[in-house]
This record gives C-alpha cells, structure tokens and sequence, in this order.
C-alpha cells in the first residue's frame, strides 16, 4: 500500500490523541431522548464518531506496527494495519469530500470550521444535543448526512470483519517458521506473555471500536426504518434494545441459545447422534433489576466455553472408546451444569464439566492466544478457508469451526472484562474444569 507523508503525519498526530471512554450509559443515553430530538442527537453521536474512529484507528495502526519479534512484518498484519489507514483515510476524505457532511455545516452551527480542532472538553460526551428542535429544512440535511455516513459504517464494519482470522493467521505462521527455523527460539515463555500483552491491548480496544460502529449503526437503521414505519402507519416500539444495547437482559433465555448452538456444532464436528446434556440452575434469582448489556456479547462469550466444555467431555469420552459415534452419556457424570446466580455487585455464571480438566502447567498458557489442543493440520485447514466460512469472533453461526486458534478464551475473557466483568478457568486434572464468568452490574 503506498502512503503519502501527509496521511502517515495526521495518522501521527491522531495518534497521540486520548480515546473518549464510552460508558454504557451514555451508549443508552439516546432512549431517553424525547422523539423529535432523536436526529439531532443522532447527528451528533455521527460527528463525535468520525473524529473518534480517527482516534481510535491511529492508535490500532500504532499497536500493530509495535508488535514484537517481527510479528508486525507478517504479511496478514500488515494486511491489518493497511485496512486502519484505508479507514482513516475514508474518514478523512469523507470529512473533506462528502457532500452531504458540507451541506450539514452549511444548515447547522452544530460544528465548529474545523472539525479536527474541537477540544477533547468540547467533545467529550458521545451524544451532546444543543437544540431543541429542529427546522423541516435542516432535517433534510442531517438525513442525508446520516444517511451517507450510514453508507460508509457499513463499509469500514465489512472490511474489518475478518480481522481476527488475519491476526491468528500472521500468528501462526510467525509461530511455526520460529519453530522451524530459528535456532535460537524466540517462541518462549517470556515472549509468548509478552505477545499475549500486546494483543490483549489490540483486541480490547478493536472491541471497543466494535461496539460503537454497530451500536451506532442499528442507531440509525432504527431511526431510518422508523420513518418508514411510521410512514407506514406500523407499531414501532421495543424499548428493550437501544441500538445493540438491551435494557432488560434476558440472561437464562442467551444461555439457552449459546447451549443449543454449542451443542449443534459439537453433534457435528464429531457426527453424534447425542450431545452431553447441558443443565441450566438459577439461583438467588430474587434480584429483579434489570441487567444492562450487550446480548451478543453474552451469547457469544457462553458459546465458546460451552463448546470448550461439550468437546472435553467428548474427547474425553472418546479417549477411552475410540470411533464410537455410538455413544451414550452418563447423565449424572457427564451433563454440563451452567449455574446462574444474580448477586447484588455481579451476575455470576458457573460452567461446570467433567471433561477431564487441563493440566496445572497448562493452564496459564490457555489465554495467550498461542495454546489449542487442535492438531496443527485442523488450525491451518481453518486459516485456508474462504471468506465466507471465515471465523468471525461475533459469528453465532452453525458454520462456525469447533476449535483451532486457540481464541476462544482470550477473547471471551476480553469481552467480559470490557464492562468490568471477569473470566476464570479452574481445573482438576483428570476430573474437569470449571469457568467463572462474572458479570458486573451496572
Ligand atoms: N472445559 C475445558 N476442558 C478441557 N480443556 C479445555 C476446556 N476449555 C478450554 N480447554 C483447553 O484450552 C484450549 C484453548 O481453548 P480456547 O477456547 O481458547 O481455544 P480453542 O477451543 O482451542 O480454539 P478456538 O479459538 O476455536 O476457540 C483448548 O484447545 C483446550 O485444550
């Protein structure tokens, strides 16, 4: 990718910037607005965005270029890097370029000249409405500057999708070349956390970026599908979602669909006629205040230890009865017990299973980013797959791999933690494992 010096220096200059931290709340804060204020906030969450993506994107191309041991001259990282400049870029030029964002300045004082001057005071708050109400003239013009807006979120969503599957992929490689080649082994402990540090850090923040271009992005569907809705004279109405927020989460009914899509791709992967079976036990289920969170995050996150769990208890099955696709489960020895307990600071999921537990020195390695019990063959068979059998880490999906990266649990413990939850593995070799997923109130 070539680069001129001038986007290489605002990217520089971008990136010594501080990112807005987003709370939850303030991701909400758009429920409570009243109907006719809905644009006007919307506009301004657009314009804190476009500043804010071209934040958070320098920082993300900083962090690439950082990597370690060579990690950041890996074809599919670099690859990765260049998509955050596209994107920059796209920012940039649509600022500069797009016609629609001009004749926003032109009808409204919402935005100072240039928007790259707006203070971090100025700008600190995602949705900051300065008006009431706003004129049928104007309103014209903030659609169409969201709408077009709308148009470029999609594609800066489409061209980051695959990014983990890129990431894993420079890994791997970066990983079997040392292996092979380099005599003096740069594939050991102290470098391995010092990698898992540096991707921690990627992916926390690629998180962050996440949510804020969906959120965003079903903001606006919502508000544009309404105007159709109306129009239509249709009942719209579901105030349990705000954007990809839920309001009133529904923890047992994403604990049911996690176990279900597990199961599935376990009954698959290793063509059973049954799966272990999974329990679901609620306790101290008196506590009614609504849970504010993110269900995809929920789904997902069980999903990945729910697979872990489910695949144990098979291999360790078929340890000891090889090529029995036969086999039956032991309902009091082998059911998965995913316990519920609603305590008053955090919702706590227990995931119990008697796969066979993972060794005590293993376990410190099992969220580096770089530890599967996959066979080798099955992780790079994954990385040969086309586009669209790709894994996506959001990706609830039946197509969805049973295991190779070794992602899962890195992932998951980074998606509890971004909302102040946690992620634990205990084991007992020889016997099972038990996950602690905390979810803290809000
Ligand atoms: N419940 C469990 N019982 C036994 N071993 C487990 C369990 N959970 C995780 N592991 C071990 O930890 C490893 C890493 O798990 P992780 O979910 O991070 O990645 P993965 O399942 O190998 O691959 P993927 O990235 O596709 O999820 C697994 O390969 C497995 O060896």
């Amino acid at each position: 990718m070539k680069l001129n010096s001038t986007v290489l220096k605002r990217i520089w200059s971008y990136s010594k910037l501080v990112q807005t931290h987003v709370t939850m709340n303030e991701m909400c804060y758009f429920s409570s607005q009243k109907n006719q204020n809905n644009l006007l906030v919307l506009t301004n969450g657009s314009q804190f965005l476009i500043r804010e993506f071209k934040i958070r994107f320098s920082h993300r191309i900083k962090e690439l270029d950082a990597l370690p041991y060579g990690l950041n001259q890996q074809k599919d990282i670099i690859k990765v890097r260049n998509w955050y400049i596209k994107s920059f870029q796209d920012l940039c030029d649509f600022e500069t370029h797009s016609i629609a964002y001009k004749e926003l300045k032109r009808v409204t004082q919402l935005l100072p000249k240039s928007p790259e001057k707006i203070t971090l005071e100025e700008n600190n708050k995602y949705y900051n409405p300065t008006e009431e109400l706003i004129e049928e003239g104007r309103k014209n013009s903030l659609i169409n500057f969201n709408r077009s807006l709308l148009n470029l979120f999609y594609k800066l969503r489409e061209r980051h999708q695959t990014t983990v599957i890129n990431v894993a992929k420079g890994l791997l490689k970066w990983k079997t070349n040392d292996l092979i080649i380099n005599s003096n082994n740069i594939y050991n402990d102290k470098n391995i956390f010092l990698i898992k540090k540096h991707l921690d850090n990627f992916y926390f923040h690629r998180i962050g970026i996440k949510i804020l271009l969906d959120h965003h992005i079903s903001l606006l569907e919502t508000e544009f599908s309404k105007e159709a809705i109306v129009n239509n004279m249709y009942d719209y109405n579901d105030e349990k979602y705000v954007g990809i927020v839920c309001t009133n989460t529904d923890i047992p009914k994403l604990a049911k669909q996690a176990i279900e899509n597990a199961q599935y791709i376990v009954k698959h992967h290793y063509d059973l006629l049954e799966t272990p079976p999974v329990e679901l036990i609620l306790v101290n289920n008196t506590n009614k205040v609504p849970f504010v969170y993110i269900p995809a995050h929920l789904i997902h996150v069980l999903f990945e230890i729910l697979k872990n769990a489910l695949r144990a208890i098979v291999e360790f099955k078929l340890s000891k009865e090889p090529n029995n696709k036969y086999i039956e489960f032991d309902i009091p020895n082998e059911t998965v017990k995913v316990i519920i307990s609603y305590g008053k600071e955090d919702i706590v999921l227990k995931i119990c299973d008697k796969g066979g537990g993972i060794p005590r020195s293993m376990l410190k390695y099992i969220t580096t980013y770089l530890y599967t019990t996959m066979p080798q063959s099955v992780q790079e068979n994954l990385l040969l797959k086309p586009p669209n059998n790709e894994i996506n880490e959001e990706s609830l999906s039946v197509n969805t791999p049973m295991a190779g990266l070794g992602y899962g649990l890195a992932l998951s413990t980074l998606y509890a933690k971004y909302f102040g939850g946690n992620l634990k593995v205990m084991s007992v070799e020889g016997y099972g494992t038990d996950v602690y997923l905390y979810l803290k109130r809000h």
